[in-house]
């Protein structure tokens, strides 16, 4: 190699050293403040000092030598998505893109000047894509706690008689204020499930709505959606967490005091609560009722959501319980104007003074 192209190589290599430990840094930092994450942010910093280490045959006068920050072009190259973030995340991504990258570029370039550190780059870089792919998971199934956390309305939905009717109903909702949508449908098979679930969730996540599968763990898996919902004779809540994971959501419906208290117990993320009133959509001998709901309030901290016949007649009933959460079917499905009747619900729910 002639001296200007080994000192561009310097350059490139002091360049991008910087970056990709800035780049760990911003990533690293996230782990370790935002998300608690341990193992992670061990991870994060062992991969670090793994780079360091390689990038130590380097003597650090050559690379400062080459080092010319006035001098170089890139400095004044800015893109408009560099100078924005438009939320943690965003820096979370953009550290995470940047230290694959320069990785990348550090492996490549020392290729030239040392084989076995370019290796060890090697090593660190898939290090890094499992650490990172970790990472995110982890964001993903904070941000899925805390809007269910927030989550005030939440509505089931059968799959339609077609994909499009299907469509439209969940780009409704989701447009109209519901915090989750569960799909629900005893009478389809499991490949027009799947479908309408893969759908389903994809609309409701560019709208930040969950969605969730009723039942079947196996599918909320295979669709990506966002969680399952099991009830007291279905899969138990810890065989359907061993199959969705930890960074998916688990919802038990429950009837009793006890077995909300073995649902949290189970390691649920939600709970339903009732039936509180006789209901259009599935037939019941016995009421769990409003006292249900009001045990529930002053002795689960988990969320919990009324369901049962819950309508806009109702709901006052429902909120001086004590309760801010709801799930329904058909006072959304049966009504004429699925917007206007979802906004009243919302209103009314984020209006009573409740956690
Ligand atoms: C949010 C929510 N709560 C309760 C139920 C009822 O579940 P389950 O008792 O398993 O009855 P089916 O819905 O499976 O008929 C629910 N689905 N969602
Ligand atoms: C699935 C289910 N579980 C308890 S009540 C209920 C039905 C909820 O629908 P609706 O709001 O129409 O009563
Ligand atoms: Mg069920």
């Amino acid at each position: 190699m002639n001296k200007n192209s080994e000192q561009a190589v310097l350059r490139i290599l002091d360049a991008s050293a910087n970056r990709v430990g800035e780049g760990l840094r911003t990533v690293e930092e996230w782990a370790r403040f935002a998300l608690d994450g341990e193992a992670l942010s061990a991870e994060l910093k062992a991969i670090r000092h793994q780079v360091s280490t390689a990038l130590a045959v380097l003597p650090r006068t050559s690379l400062l030598a080459a080092r010319d920050t006035l001098g170089d072009v890139g400095t004044k190259i800015s893109q408009d998505t560099e100078r924005v973030r438009d939320s943690a995340s965003g820096v979370v991504a953009a550290g995470i893109s940047r230290t694959g990258q320069s990785l990348r570029v550090i492996e490549e370039y020392l290729k030239t000047i040392n084989a076995d550190a370019a290796a060890t780059i090697e090593q660190a870089r898939y290090r890094f894509y499992t650490a990172s792919a970790n990472l995110e998971l982890l964001i993903a199934a904070q941000d899925r706690q805390s809007r269910m956390q927030d989550a005030r309305l939440y509505a089931l939905i059968d799959a339609g008689t077609n994909e499009a009717e299907f469509q439209a109903t969940v780009t409704t909702l989701c447009e109209s204020g519901v915090d989750v949508l569960q799909l629900r449908d005893s009478s389809s098979d499991d490949r027009t499930l799947i479908a309408r679930a893969r759908i389903g969730t994809e609309i409701a996540r560019k709208c930040s709505v969950l969605f969730i599968m009723n039942d079947r763990a196996d599918l909320a898996l295979a669709a990506d959606c966002d969680g399952v919902h099991v009830g007291q004779e279905e899969l138990p809540g810890p065989v359907a967490r061993k199959i969705v994971g930890h960074d998916r959501i688990v919802g038990i419906s429950t009837h009793s005091i006890d077995q909300a208290i073995q649902a949290v117990a189970d390691g649920a993320d939600y709970i339903g609560c009732g039936p509180v009133f006789p209901s259009r959509t599935k037939s019941f001998d016995e009421f769990a009722g409003l006292e249900y709901v009001r045990e529930v309030s002053a002795q689960i901290q988990i969320p919990s959501f009324a369901i049962g016949g819950i309508n806009e007649s109702n709901l006052d009933q429902v909120i001086k319980s004590g309760c801010c959460r709801i799930a329904l079917t058909a006072a959304l499905r049966d009504c004429e104007d699925v917007t206007a009747t979802a906004t009243r619900f919302k209103k009314k729910l984020m209006s009573a003074n409740l956690k």
